[in-house]
């Protein structure tokens, strides 16, 4: 036990990929900086989180590939390698990432990483678990979420109820599994594992897959992975209990019994003991921070010196946020500090908003989502029976939505489910950022037979609908407006 008090001018709570970022920027400002984190160090993003899950996507497109290729009843030679190795060499890889993340946060912060649980005590002071305070001017609180587990659940299944943290540390790929839950980590996970040939069922409440907002999309989505594995999507009543063996999923007609039920019911903000409120942060009536609403977009908690990067904050729970965060708070901390010690910030915005889900076909949303797009938006649609791309890869599921401004043609979003759809989204993220038009996009080279056609076909598609419905009208390209001669 000690009692030191540390001082500094800022302090990060948590040593993910929001508080290294954090970390980084104000240390390179010339801040006095401290990172505090119990542990487990290696972030959420390679431990458990986006890199194992994406490395068993891989190894489940492997498995699948070849599993397609081979003709009903052959056997394949000895000594071929098997799911469960693949299994095992893609949690090595992820051990191996992990340990890099380790290596690195060391060297980053030397010293000045402090090892323990924080709770606010005072305005200006965490206690450590070992007893040790820290004093600091500004805090950045970067705790990262931790998966939904419901109490009844854990009650009546015990260790058969896992989530992603438990998953990614089985030494043996589960024989079956019950997925409750069919957003982003349901859906990745449920296709991935069925695809590594595990006896898998999923149910979820929402009717779509994934949270996609866009109609179309959302229902194509869904009809191709309902084929893909068995699933129940919409359903309000989902019964999961404790049988010998594991556990059984009812929900509707879907019945399944299972070793694992994997939960992946959300994730919320890890900021319960912490104990905000002695910061002088103002909380709401759920006890959630409330954010300074004098400034749009702030990371700022009311009325403290205390500021949110990554899932702890509100907004999308995603890596490259909580990178960006993470900068974006240290330097917010930094200004509010604003005693001129550090000269020069570096401006950093908010990028445009982008998801993917690697379900492959992947799953994207970029920009303006559907459900928020003005009433008189533009879209262009495109799928895969108009794509020569998606021809040739017997994709007629693929689907291509894009959003854009009535009255000056700029792209304001997109929608898609496309096989390597994460580099379209990519793109499309680009070009929505950048201000691009309609027209202007429709300047570009598009090369024949990509996916990326699927752009030129949809963005056709917006000029074909708003001549339509505008009785002869088109955007001009020059003036960026909706002109009534040209070409369609
Ligand atoms: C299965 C899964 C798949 C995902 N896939 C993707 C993907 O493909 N792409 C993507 O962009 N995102 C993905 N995500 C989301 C992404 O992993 C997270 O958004 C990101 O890792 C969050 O980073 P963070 O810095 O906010 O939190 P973390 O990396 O969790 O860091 C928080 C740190 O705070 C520490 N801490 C917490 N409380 C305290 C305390 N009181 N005192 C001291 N230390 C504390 C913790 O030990 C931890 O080190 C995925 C998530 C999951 C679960
Ligand atoms: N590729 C990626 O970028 C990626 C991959 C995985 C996770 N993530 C991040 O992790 C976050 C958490 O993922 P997630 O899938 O756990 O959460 P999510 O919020 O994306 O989806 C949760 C799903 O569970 C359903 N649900 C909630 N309670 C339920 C209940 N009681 N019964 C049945 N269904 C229920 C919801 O309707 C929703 O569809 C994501 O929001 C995302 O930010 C990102």
């Amino acid at each position: 036990m000690s009692s030191s008090i540390i001082h500094a001018d800022v302090a990060v709570i948590g040593a993910g990929t929001a508080g290294m970022h954090a970390f980084s920027t104000a240390r390179r400002a010339g801040a006095k900086v401290v990172m505090i984190d119990h542990g487990p160090l290696g972030t959420t993003c390679a431990r458990v989180g986006c890199m194992p899950s994406k490395a068993v996507l891989h190894a489940a497109k492997r498995w699948s590939t070849l599993q397609a290729l081979l003709s009903p009843g052959s056997v394949l030679p000895a000594g071929h390698t098997t799911p469960q190795q693949l299994w095992t060499q893609a949690l090595a890889i992820r051990d191996e990432l992990v340990a890099g993340n380790v290596r690195q946060v060391h060297q980053l912060a030397a010293e000045d990483l402090l090892r323990g649980s924080a709770r606010f005590v005072a305005q200006d002071t965490v206690a450590l678990s070992d007893g040790r305070r820290v004093q600091a001017r500004a805090f950045i609180v970067a705790t990262g979420s931790a998966a939904i587990k419901p109490a009844a659940l854990q009650t009546a299944l015990g260790d058969a109820l896992i989530t992603t943290d438990e998953l990614f540390y089985l030494p043996e790929l589960p024989r079956s599994v019950a997925v409750m839950g069919l957003g982003a980590i349901g859906l990745e996970m449920g296709v991935a594992l069925q695809r590594l040939g595990v006896d898998v069922a999923a149910a979820g409440r929402s009717a779509v897959v994934a949270k996609v907002a866009d109609p179309e999309v959302a229902q194509a989505a869904s009809t191709y992975f309902a084929q893909q594995l068995p699933m129940a999507l919409g359903e309000k009543q989902i019964t999961v209990t404790r049988v010998e063996g594991g556990v059984r999923m009812q929900a509707g007609k879907l019945e399944h019994r299972a070793q694992y039920l994997l939960a992946a019911l959300g994730r919320a903000p890890c900021l319960q003991g912490l104990e905000m409120a002695l910061a002088g942060v103002q909380l709401d009536d759920q006890g959630s921070p409330v954010i300074d609403a004098a400034q749009p977009g702030s990371l700022r908690c009311a009325g403290s010196m205390v500021f949110l990067a990554g899932d702890s904050a509100p907004g999308p729970a995603l890596m490259h946020e909580a990178g960006h965060e993470g900068t974006l708070a240290a330097q917010e901390a930094l200004r509010a500090l604003g005693d001129g010690d550090w000269p020069h910030i570096a401006e950093r915005h908010r990028t445009t908003s982008m998801s993917i889900v690697f379900s492959d076909p992947d799953i994207a949303e970029v920009g303006t989502r559907f459900d928020r797009l003005p009433a008189d938006a533009v879209i262009g649609t495109v799928t895969g029976k108009g794509s020569g791309r998606s021809k040739i890869m017997q994709a007629p599921h693929h689907v291509l939505r894009m959003y854009a401004e009535r009255s000056t043609g700029r792209l304001l979003g997109a929608s898609l489910l496309c096989e390597g759809g994460e580099h379209l989204a990519h793109q499309l993220a680009w070009a929505v950022q950048r201000g691009e038009t309609v027209e202007g996009m429709l300047q570009l080279p598009y090369y024949h037979p990509t996916v990326e056609e699927m752009m030129d076909t949809a963005l056709r598609d917006m000029r074909r609908t708003c001549k339509v419905r505008n009785g002869g009208v088109i955007m001009d390209a020059h003036s960026k407006r909706w002109e009534g001669t040209g070409d369609a």
